[in-house]
């Protein structure tokens, strides 16, 4: 006991020593000669001190801005230092999927280990030094992140080190935010305070790749097509294309399209831009929203046969001509005057798709989705624009398992066969099959739900072989009319030609009497 208060003794008096010691230097040793002894103790020191340190500052450049480099390290270190770390700092984050983040307090320490290297993190802040006391923090403290390694890892930290934690940090980020949806404004609301070119939401679709009803083959091909774009920056880079990929879906309304889109953007965990062709003036117009576009984002034109008229060139003149005719009449004048509103072309959005401007950024997927393939412009949708073309069709039997699995947890039923045999007979969009599959009340289980089905396989038969009969009667009818008007134009034709026959031979008669005449003149 008396042992330690001696110790504590010495220490107060050693400390006492080194404060007069310390009050003394700043007393008299003039601040030219302080910052000389400074350099030379510093270069005394690192001669002996073999660590290098690293300083990220939280804001820098001209503009302040918060580094991205610090936000980086920042999010690498909160997922290992809220394993290893004593002290931690809770913020709420803004735009990510876990709103309370955990990173290293201040004055913290952690370490790390890269290639069996140590490395040291220590987070820290300095306040000016300000006369007024305050109870509010000093708004101006900056704060920053040390790194902390031995001299003779130089090479690989700098190397190899700092880029894995910025690129580890970027990838966490990215992986934890949340994903948005934006839409185009009307261009008119472009200007003005707070306007801007896209308007988003939080993208929460729950669809999933696991949940979408279609062939499991063509499922997993959509899928490692996905996976080698997404890891495909160096192969884009190395075959000097622009990381971006273009897919066209199409098939018949409520075929999965749009499901599909939201599921391509939940796995690759990018955000979408449904961009509304009609709400579009320009090409320039569309070239600005595309700009405005970021990385890792998928770009939607929906419906794009009735967005606008792209089937280009080869219907102009005939457009032309209607036009001409609808110039004529006022009504047909002012519709389509007001129709005139998009000007935005096909060369337009081919240049969209691929002009060179539109590689700024990279990492997009370009999605065209349409219900009649045949419609648009094979300029449009040729390879290397659109470079996968994914149709989606009526339900077929696998398709319809995972729907069962989805709606019912049904995995086996002694109606699956019945129920395979009558797809494939009859056309029913996946979304039918759901519709039908869903329970309606509280009292219906999976067995009625797939008898409600085959049931409603069964009307669709009908219906379609009704239609099919109607089509057949119509058609019969119509070739029955065609014949019966071939048969009377035919007949026409012939009495006309014996008409003219006998009026031929009444004028060749006449003709003789005249000449009879003119003889018997
Ligand atoms: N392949 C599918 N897998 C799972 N659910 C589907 C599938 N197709 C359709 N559905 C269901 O049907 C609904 C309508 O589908 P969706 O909107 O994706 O169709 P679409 O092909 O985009 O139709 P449209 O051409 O009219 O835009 C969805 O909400 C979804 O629940
Ligand atoms: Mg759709």
């Amino acid at each position: 006991m008396e042992a330690i208060g001696n110790l504590w003794s010495q220490l107060g008096s050693i400390m006492a020593s080194i404060m007069f010691v310390y009050a003394i230097y700043e007393q008299f040793f003039p601040p030219s000669l302080r910052t000389y002894i400074r350099k030379h103790t510093q270069t005394f020191t690192n001669f002996f001190y073999p660590y290098i340190q690293i300083t990220f500052p939280e804001f820098s450049g001209e503009k302040l801005r918060r580094s991205d480099a610090y936000t980086c390290i920042q999010t690498y270190l909160s997922e290992n230092s809220s394993k290893t770390a004593k002290r931690l700092k809770a913020e709420v984050v803004k735009d990510s999927q876990t709103p309370l983040v955990l990173s290293m307090a201040d004055n913290e320490e952690i370490t790390d280990e890269f290639n069996g290297v140590k490395v040291w993190w220590y987070s820290n802040h300095t306040t000016p030094k300000t006369q007024s006391f305050s109870f509010y923090p000093a708004s101006d403290e900056k704060r920053f992140l040390t790194l902390t390694f031995h001299r003779r890892h130089r090479d690989l930290i700098t190397g190899s080190y700092i880029n894995h934690v910025l690129d580890e940090g970027k990838a966490i980020s990215t992986k934890n935010r949340q994903l948005k949806l934006y839409t185009n404004n009307p261009s008119d609301n472009w200007y003005g305070y707070k306007r801007t070119k896209w308007s988003h939401i939080v993208f929460e679709h729950p669809a999933r790749f696991e949940t979408l009803a279609m062939d499991p083959k063509k499922k997993q091909e959509i899928l490692n097509d996905l996976v080698k774009f997404k890891k495909g920056k160096e192969y884009y880079e190395k075959i000097g294309k622009a990381w971006k990929r273009g897919y066209l879906l199409y098939g018949p309304p409520g075929t999965g399209k749009s499901t599909m889109i939201a599921a391509m953007a939940n796995f690759m965990n990018y955000d979408v831009y449904d961009l509304e062709l009609t709400a579009v003036k320009e090409n320039t117009e569309l070239r600005k929203l595309l700009i405005e576009t970021t990385g890792k984002s998928i770009i939607v034109i929906e419906d794009i046969d009735c967005s606008l008229d792209l089937t280009g060139q080869r219907k102009k003149k005939k457009e032309k001509e209607e036009n001409e005719e609808d110039q004529k009449d006022p009504l047909k004048k002012a519709k389509s005057e007001e129709e005139k509103g998009s000007k935005v072309t096909l060369s337009g959005l081919l240049n969209f798709i691929d002009g060179i401007w539109s590689a700024c950024g990279g990492e997009r997927i370009i999605i065209f989705t349409t219900n009649f393939i045949d419609k648009l412009d094979p300029a449009l949708i040729r390879r290397g624009r659109m470079d996968k073309h994914i149709e989606l069709s009526y339900c077929g039997f696998e398709a319809f398992k995972v729907l069962a699995k989805n709606y019912l947890d049904v995995e086996t039923h002694a109606l699956f066969p019945v129920i395979e045999r009558k797809l494939l007979e009859t056309d029913m969009t996946p979304a039918d099959v759901a519709e039908n599959l869903m329970p309606k009340s509280v009292d219906e289980d999976s067995d009625t739900c797939l008898r409600n089905l085959v049931k409603s396989l069964d009307e669709a038969k009908e219906e379609a072989e009704k239609k099919k009969k109607e089509a057949e009667e119509e058609a019969k009818k119509k070739a029955e009319e065609e014949a019966a008007a071939k048969l009377k134009a035919e007949k026409e034709k012939e009495e006309l030609a014996k008409e003219k026959e006998v009026s031929c031979n009444a004028k060749s008669d006449g003709d003789g009497g005249v000449k009879e005449n003119g003889v018997l003149h």
